[in-house]
């Protein structure tokens, strides 16, 4: 008996070695040039990723590839063969001329957890029916619509902005901007009142907090299984969400839903419009309304929060760039009657160059979803290949943007438009939040600058280093600055 367990063992043994072997042959199988794979994590260097892609390694790939003069390479994330494109035209061209053959992102999702299903991850004509729906929800007649409530947002953070300068504290940036961006987020799509700045232990910087940073053992070992191993994590019903979180959540939308329709409280948010949408008979049920607002509550925050904080650490680095900008402000406010109206917010320019200085994505996918031609090339990408945009290498590249590494807003004075950047992607399946994370950001910096001096914190452990566990640029010190009010 003993001795046939150990046949079957091996048996079993040998044909999975095989089988990854024969994964891992594939782009020598195709003649494409790749990076030698190891399992189980292929070419990730990130074991356990803190979050739904893989993040800094893209640069890598990039950089390895240009290194040998190659316009596009493969790799491997887990057993799954992904190409990466380095040439900006190749990018465009399946962001946008051939978008029908690269519709889908391949980004993990799991139709057990409600959570998991929105329009990042929807695929096909689930997600263009979704991306028909939400348009009019982004559009810029919303923005407007909203753009008093996220100023009144920012009159959060005054208080604890105040203290902090008055008694001369250094100052948990990304934190502070967190809270600013959950109260605005909160506010805009779910109509409510996060309190964030007022009680550190407030619930929606909780969930947001513990989605993006807490991972138990458990949460880490199915992050790693849906990245690694989605086919096989989707079968067994897998989800990349801590269980606390979308507990959390669904309660706090059912109930606010239930109250709603109940009561008939209508308000201008985005929850109200999707109510309303659900009340015109559109076809959007309470998961989808839990899946669509959670998409919308976790882009919303964390990746404003990151520009914001990168803007300012840099602002505090460069005195001159600092006085500039809030010349720029105190004219607009004074041109406005001490007031910052929507389309004078909009129309700074120099702010809007150095918000477009650090952009938070590392990459983002896409997914072959019938067989295709390159243009100029022999090359057929299989239905069913993943393509993966390494926009931070595009973005470091020294080709492109000299001296890449240090912060220069006046490279986008006059950016020419050939030139690669894809902050908030390209094409049909572009960030959807684009608008409402710029409007965002620009009034947290704008009304900063106006009230504070920014300096350097001798608390920020220097140099500052991208996490390369993370999807949305995250640096691995945290960062701190102190604020000196302007009277
Ligand atoms: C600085 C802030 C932000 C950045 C840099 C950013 C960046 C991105 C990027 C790179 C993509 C993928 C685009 C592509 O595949 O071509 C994306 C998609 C998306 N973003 Fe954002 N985003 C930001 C803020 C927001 C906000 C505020 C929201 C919503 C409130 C949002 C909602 C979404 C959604 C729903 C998608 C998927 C769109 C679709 O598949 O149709 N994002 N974002």
């Amino acid at each position: 008996m003993l001795t046939e367990i150990a046949i079957l063992f091996a048996s079993v043994g040998i044909l999975a070695i095989l089988f990854i072997k024969y994964k891992y042959g594939y782009w020598k199988r195709r003649n494409v040039p790749y990076l030698e794979p190891t399992f189980p994590t292929g070419n990730n260097t990130s074991f356990f990723p803190k979050g739904v892609a893989v993040g800094k390694v893209t640069q890598y790939f990039y950089n390895e590839f240009k290194a040998r003069g190659l316009k596009i390479g493969g790799v491997f994330l887990g057993i799954d063969p992904n190409l990466v494109l380095l040439d900006p035209e190749d990018v465009r061209t399946i962001l946008i001329k051939d978008f029908n053959s690269f519709v889908d992102r391949g980004i993990y999702m799991t139709k057990t957890d409600p959570m998991t299903v929105h329009m990042i991850t929807q695929q096909g004509s689930e997600w263009r029916n979704a991306r028909v729906k939400y348009t009019s929800v982004f559009s810029s007649a919303k923005m407007k619509m909203m753009y008093d409530t996220m100023k009144q947002c920012f009159t959060n953070m005054i208080p604890t902005l105040d203290d902090s300068a008055e008694r001369k504290l250094d100052v948990d940036v990304f934190e502070t901007m967190a809270c600013f961006t959950t109260d605005s987020v909160g506010a805009t799509i779910l109509g409510v009142e996060c309190n964030s700045f007022k009680d550190p232990d407030a619930e929606f910087r909780r969930l947001g907090r513990h989605f993006f940073e807490q991972f138990s053992p458990i949460d880490r070992t199915r992050l790693f299984m849906t990245v690694y191993f989605p086919d096989l994590s989707k079968k067994l019903g897998i989800t990349n969400v801590q269980k606390e979180v979308s507990k959390q959540f669904i309660k706090l939308i059912e109930d606010t839903v239930e109250y709603r329709e109940k009561n008939n409280v209508s308000r201008k948010d985005f929850l109200d419009m999707l109510i309303k949408l659900k009340k015109s008979g559109e076809q959007l049920d309470m998961d989808e309304i839990i899946g669509q607002t959670f998409v919308f509550f976790t882009a919303g925050f964390e990746t404003s929060a990151t520009t914001s904080t990168m803007t300012l650490f840099e602002l505090a680095e460069n005195k001159e760039a600092q006085d500039r900008l809030r010349e720029e402000v105190i004219r607009t406010f004074e041109e406005n009657n001490n007031d910052l109206t929507y389309e004078s917010l909009m129309g700074m320019k120099y702010l809007g160059q150095a918000v477009d200085e650090w952009p938070p994505v590392t990459t983002f996918p896409r997914v072959c979803v019938q067989d295709y031609k390159f243009p100029g090339s022999d090359l057929i990408v299989e239905k069913g290949t993943k393509v993966l945009i390494p926009v931070l290498g595009l973005h470091r590249d020294p080709d492109y943007y000299p001296d890449p590494e240090k912060w220069n807003p006046d490279r986008f004075g006059d950016r020419n438009p050939k030139l690669p950047y894809f902050p908030f992607g390209d094409g049909p399946r572009n960030c959807i939040g684009s608008r409402y994370a710029i409007m965002q950001i620009k009034i947290a910096l704008a009304n900063i600058l106006r009230n504070y001096r920014v300096l350097p914190s001798p608390l920020t452990e220097q140099p500052l280093e991208i996490d390369p566990d993370t999807f949305v640029i995250r640096t691995i010190q945290r960062v701190y600055l102190k604020f000196e009010k302007i009277h």
